[in-house]
C-alpha cells in the first residue's frame, strides 16, 4: 500500500463555538483557525477567541486569520490569543506580516482569471513566509467562499509547504489530496451547517477522508 510521504495536516477554519473547537481537537485536526477579518460572518473579537482557546486539547495549534487589519489589531490578537501561526489574506507585504514575531502563512488568491502564480516570484515577495495557502478567492476578495479553483493551476517551483483551501468538502478532499499532495488542507464552509456553525458529522467525515487519502486506501 503506497502512502503519501507525510501525514496531510488539517486546519478547520472559522470556528466560533467552543464545542466545535473541542470536537475538532478530539477528531485530530492539527489547527483551528479564528477569523478576525472585518467582513467575515465568522469574525471574532480577540477576547472571544481567547476564551475559546480554553476548549482546545493539547497539541492543537491556533491560527489567527487577518485581511488587511491594522497593525494594532494584529498585535492585540497576538497578545490575547497567543496564536502559533498567523494567516494574512489581504494585500499585506512581507515586512508587515513578519512584524509580529509569529510565523505566518500568506494566502494566495487563485480565483478569477489571474495568470498562474510563479512559485519563485512568491518566494521573492514573501521571503519570511513559513508557507502559502492557495485559496479560491480573487484578489481583494474574502475567503470562506465554499468555491473550489482549478488545482492544476497551483504554481510549480514551490520550495515551502503549501496548504490547499477553497471549497473543500468531505466529498472532494480525498481527490484533492491525491491530486495535489499538499502539506495541509484548510476548510470552512464544507464542514458547516451555517457560516461559523460547524457540523460534527461533516467534520468527522472530512478527517476520515484525508486519512484515507494519506493511506491511499481506495
Ligand atoms: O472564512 C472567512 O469568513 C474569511 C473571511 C475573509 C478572509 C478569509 C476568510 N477565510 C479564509 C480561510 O482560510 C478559509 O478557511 C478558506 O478561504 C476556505 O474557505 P471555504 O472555501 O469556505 O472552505
Amino acid at each position: 500500500m503506497n502512502r503519501t510521504p507525510f501525514r496531510t495536516r488539517i486546519k478547520f477554519c472559522g470556528l466560533t463555538r467552543a464545542g466545535d473547537v473541542r470536537l475538532a481537537s478530539e477528531l485530530g485536526v492539527d489547527a483551528v483557525g479564528f477569523v478576525f477579518a472585518e467582513k467575515s460572518p465568522r469574525r471574532l473579537k480577540a477576547e472571544e477567541a481567547r476564551a475559546m482557546r480554553q476548549a482546545l486539547a493539547p497539541l492543537v495549534d491556533v491560527v489567527a486569520l487577518f485581511m488587511d487589519n491594522s497593525q494594532d489589531e494584529v498585535r492585540e490578537v497576538v497578545r490575547q490569543v497567543r496564536p502559533s501561526l498567523l494567516q494574512f489574506h489581504g494585500d499585506e507585504d512581507d515586512a508587515f506580516c513578519r512584524g509580529f514575531g509569529v510565523q505566518y502563512l500568506k494566502a494566495v488568491p487563485m480565483g478569477g482569471n489571474g495568470s498562474r502564480e510563479d512559485g519563485i516570484a512568491l518566494h521573492r515577495r514573501y521571503p519570511s513566509a513559513a508557507g502559502f495557502l492557495f485559496d479560491s478567492h480573487g484578489g481583494g476578495e474574502s475567503g470562506g467562499s465554499g468555491r473550489t479553483f482549478d488545482w492544476g493551476r497551483l504554481p510549480a517551483g514551490l520550495q515551502k509547504p503549501f496548504v490547499l483551501a477553497g471549497g473543500l468538502t468531505p466529498d472532494n478532499v480525498f481527490q484533492a489530496v491525491r491530486d495535489t499532495m499538499p502539506w495541509g488542507v484548510d476548510v470552512s464552509s464544507g464542514i458547516e451547517a451555517a457560516p461559523g456553525v460547524k457540523d460534527g458529522d461533516r467534520m468527522r467525515r472530512f478527517v476520515e477522508e484525508v486519512r484515507r487519502a494519506d493511506c491511499n486506501a481506495d
